[in-house]
This record gives C-alpha cells, sequence and structure tokens, in this order.
C-alpha cells in the first residue's frame, strides 16, 4: 500500500464549487438523534435533504435522489428491510449511496445488517476507526457510538474493505483518511470539540454522500468532504467557548467556507 497523499487547496475548491453549483438532493435514512442536524449541515453547504423512510416510499424516491446515505444508528427491524429496499432501488437506478455503520460490532442486528450491506456495493462507506476496524472483523467495535482506536490503527483495515468490496472508505477522528484501496488521502485538522456535539460524524457522513454524487474522481470529492468537515469544525472551535455555541458557529463557517488556492 502507497503511503497517504494530502488533498490540495486547488482539489477542495473543485469539489466545494461543484458541490455549490450541483446542489445534490441527498435522500436520507438515518438515526432518531441527527435528523435536524444532519438537514442544517447539508442545506448549509447548499444541498438539499430529504428524510425518506417508508419502505415503498424510499424505494421510489431514491430514483428522484443523486445520492443516499443509510446510517444505522437507531436501527430498528422495520428500518432495516426500509433501507434495504432504498438500496435495491438505489442500485437499479445508479443512485450512489453511502454507509455509515454506527456502533456496528457488539449488537447483532446492525452488524450482520451492515455486513449484508457490504456486497450491495455502497459508492462510500464513513465510519469512526472503531467502526471501520469492526466492520473488517478486526475489532470488537467502540464504546458505543464512539470510538475507541485512533485511525492509523484502523487505516489498513479501511483499505483492505475498499479493495474487497470495490468502494470507497473514510475513516475519520483525529486525521481522517479516504482510501480506494489503492490511493489513500490523509486530511488533518478538526478539532475535539467535533466529537462533543452529537452528530458530527453522522453528518459527516451525509456530506460524504452528497460529494460522492459529484462527477469526477470520487476520491478527491469524498477528501474535499472531510476537508470541509474540518475546516469548519477547527475554525468553529477557535472561535467559540463550547459545545453549545459551536454548532452555531460550526454550520455558519460551513455557509461561508471559501478557499483559497
Ligand atoms: N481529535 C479530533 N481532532 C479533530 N477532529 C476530530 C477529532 N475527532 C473527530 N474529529 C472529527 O469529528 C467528526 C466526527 O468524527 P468521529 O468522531 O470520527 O465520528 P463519529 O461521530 O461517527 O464517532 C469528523 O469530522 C472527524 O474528522
Ligand atoms: C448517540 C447516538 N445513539 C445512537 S445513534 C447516535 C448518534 C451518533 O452520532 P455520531 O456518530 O455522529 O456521534
Ligand atoms: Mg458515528
Amino acid at each position: 500500500m502507497t503511503q497517504p497523499d494530502l488533498l490540495t487547496p486547488a482539489q477542495l475548491a473543485q469539489s466545494l464549487q461543484l458541490l455549490r453549483q450541483q446542489a445534490p438532493l441527498v435522500h436520507c435514512m438515518t438515526n432518531d438523534v441527527v435528523q435536524t442536524f444532519t438537514a442544517n449541515v447539508l442545506l448549509a453547504l447548499q444541498a438539499s435533504p430529504a428524510m425518506v423512510i417508508d419502505a415503498e416510499e424510499a424505494a421510489q424516491f431514491v430514483s428522484f435522489a443523486d445520492a443516499l446515505l443509510i446510517n444505522v444508528g437507531t436501527l430498528t427491524r422495520d428500518r432495516r428491510d426500509a433501507m434495504l429496499a432504498a438500496v435495491q432501488s438505489a442500485a437499479k437506478v445508479g443512485t450512489p449511496w453511502t454507509l455509515d455503520p454506527v456502533a456496528v460490532g457488539a449488537l447483532s442486528l446492525r452488524t450482520e445488517f451492515c455486513q449484508q450491506l457490504l456486497s450491495l456495493h455502497p459508492a462510500a462507506i464513513r465510519g469512526n476507526a472503531s467502526e471501520i476496524l469492526a466492520l473488517d472483523n478486526q475489532a470488537a467495535g467502540g464504546r458505543g457510538v464512539d470510538s475507541v482506536h485512533q485511525t492509523d490503527a484502523a487505516l489498513s483495515a479501511a483499505q483492505q474493505l475498499a479493495q474487497d468490496y470495490h468502494t470507497l472508505v473514510a475513516v475519520t477522528g483525529e486525521v481522517d483518511y479516504v482510501t480506494d484501496g489503492t490511493r489513500t488521502l490523509a486530511i488533518p485538522g478538526g478539532s475535539p470539540l467535533m466529537t462533543r456535539v452529537v452528530g458530527t460524524g453522522c453528518a459527516h457522513s451525509a456530506v460524504v454522500a452528497a460529494f460522492s454524487s459529484l462527477p469526477g474522481d470520487r476520491l478527491q470529492h469524498v477528501a474535499a468532504a472531510c476537508r470541509v468537515m474540518s475546516l469548519a469544525g477547527e475554525q468553529a472551535a477557535r472561535a467559540v467557548q463550547g459545545p453549545g455555541s459551536f454548532v452555531a458557529a460550526f454550520l455558519d463557517n460551513l455557509w461561508t467556507l471559501e478557499v483559497t488556492v
């Protein structure tokens, strides 16, 4: 495996400009905790969120959407069936979909479902280090929804998953890595404060879904999704006292983000 490269400012600027121009419609099937925050993050980037969750409606709606997000954070059997219907429909119509395997590992329902989803061709997978290790059967998972591993420790698992399932894997934490199994980009930055408000990881996956719908180099676009999150996060953390005001500053920074080349 080759050493990680860095995303250039020119690549970031190109991907961000394309995202704002295309304003993708992102079909989100996500967990109960993060619905509003996820929608607000997408809106701040000029994308359009739509949370359509009934099995029949989801299978229909995915053909109107530019991207689909599957997040198993508050999975139930009914939701699993609806997500499966949406993914199968996405495969038929060619809508790229992204998996967020929240807390995969210790719990059977979500672990078996995530393993099933892997063979249904996700365009991208975004998880924290413990989730990526668990998905590759190399660890039992994290502490609930939080990681107990560093991303360096999960990089080879991310590369292996990407190769095995012909997908992109973004493993996020202090340093984010995005890999297709051959090329890997490292994205430093962000702030520990990002982990002190709920939903940043889940929203990150929604942003990965949005960027993965863009034409061109998907690895570049997904790395740009990570850098957009880390830039907005680090700028917000510098300006605020704690988690409450962080959320507002983070959304404002996504809205105003400019990249100088
Ligand atoms: N120590 C850190 N320093 C900077 N950014 C971080 C740090 N930990 C997490 N992040 C960022 O916070 C967001 C949430 O990521 P993470 O904690 O990995 O996911 P999850 O919330 O799914 O566990 C990501 O954008 C990630 O890059
Ligand atoms: C707390 C919680 N419990 C089930 S899903 C969820 C949200 C997790 O959000 P994130 O992974 O973005 O921290
Ligand atoms: Mg998460």
